[in-house]
């Protein structure tokens, strides 16, 4: 069981939709969403982390509908979630601040503050986490972001351009780290790079302007042609 969007619909400005009534259900494990720029993957992201109220349409996690109270607290609780956008909290260490994140999704104090620990081991941060956050390289705070996406222990881990501004030797770190989580988590990761598809990924959906234009295997992804072109002719609406 994975999440699912069920007729969601969102636009920031009057009369320009960027999802319109979309149905998607993303499939168990750890799955590619792949679109070029501003095909609305950090909408669709952050509408299924319920941080994006959708205008029309709702999300389901077992039967949990993020826009109803009742089910919110446990929703966001099994939906773990890591934006593009990853801000240090001023003040706070590393640490500190990971641990916060996890005290806020309803860990008790004391395991947030050890899962922090954890987890930025996994990210290859622990070195650093007596630092103060404003202080760590572009890099090294997207691996922070990470850390607070994963210290919770999610049933669902969103993850929205991790990759971007890591370097080789981390995005290596960073596909072991996935194979890990995908043990006990279903992963969607967001991406417009090709290079990202590889056999870590178990299913790839692929959006465009909002739609929807492939949802598949990555087996079924790559027999299509091979990558790079395949993907291009979906974005330019060849196929
Ligand atoms: N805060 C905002 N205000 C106005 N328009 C926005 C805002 N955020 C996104 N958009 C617009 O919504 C559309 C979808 O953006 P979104 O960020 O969801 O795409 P994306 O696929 O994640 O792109 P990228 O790969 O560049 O991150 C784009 O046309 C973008 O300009």
């Amino acid at each position: 069981m994975s999440i699912s969007l069920h007729g969601c619909s969102y636009g920031y400005r009057r009369n320009s939709l960027v999802l319109n009534e979309l149905d998607l259900s993303f499939p168990a494990g750890v799955s590619l969403l792949l679109g070029p720029n501003g095909a609305g993957k950090s909408t669709l992201l952050g509408i299924a982390a319920s941080a994006l109220a959708p205008h029309t349409g709702h999300v389901d996690y077992r039967g949990l509908n993020p826009r109803k109270s009742r089910d919110r607290k446990e929703f966001r609780k099994a939906v773990a979630w890591m934006p593009q956008q990853i801000s240090p909290i001023p003040g706070l260490t590393v640490r500190e601040q990971v641990a916060y994140m996890g005290w806020l999704k309803g860990l008790a104090r004391k395991d947030a503050w050890s899962r922090a620990a954890d987890s930025l081991e996994a990210v290859e941060l622990a070195d650093l986490m007596h630092r103060k956050s404003h202080e760590l390289s572009g890099g090294q705070i997207r691996r922070m972001g990470l850390a607070q996406a994963l210290v919770h222990e999610a049933e669902v881990v969103l993850m929205d351009e991790p990759t971007a501004g890591l370097d080789p030797a981390q995005r290596e770190t960073f596909r072991r780290l996935i194979k890990q989580i995908s043990a006990h988590s279903h992963v969607i990761i967001s991406t417009h790079q090709t290079e990202d598809i590889s056999e870590l990924y178990e299913s790839v959906i692929v959006l465009d302007r909002g739609q929807v234009r492939f949802q598949g295997s990555t087996v079924e992804f790559l027999g299509a042609a091979d990558a790079v072109s395949a993907y291009r002719r979906l974005v330019s609406g060849e196929i």
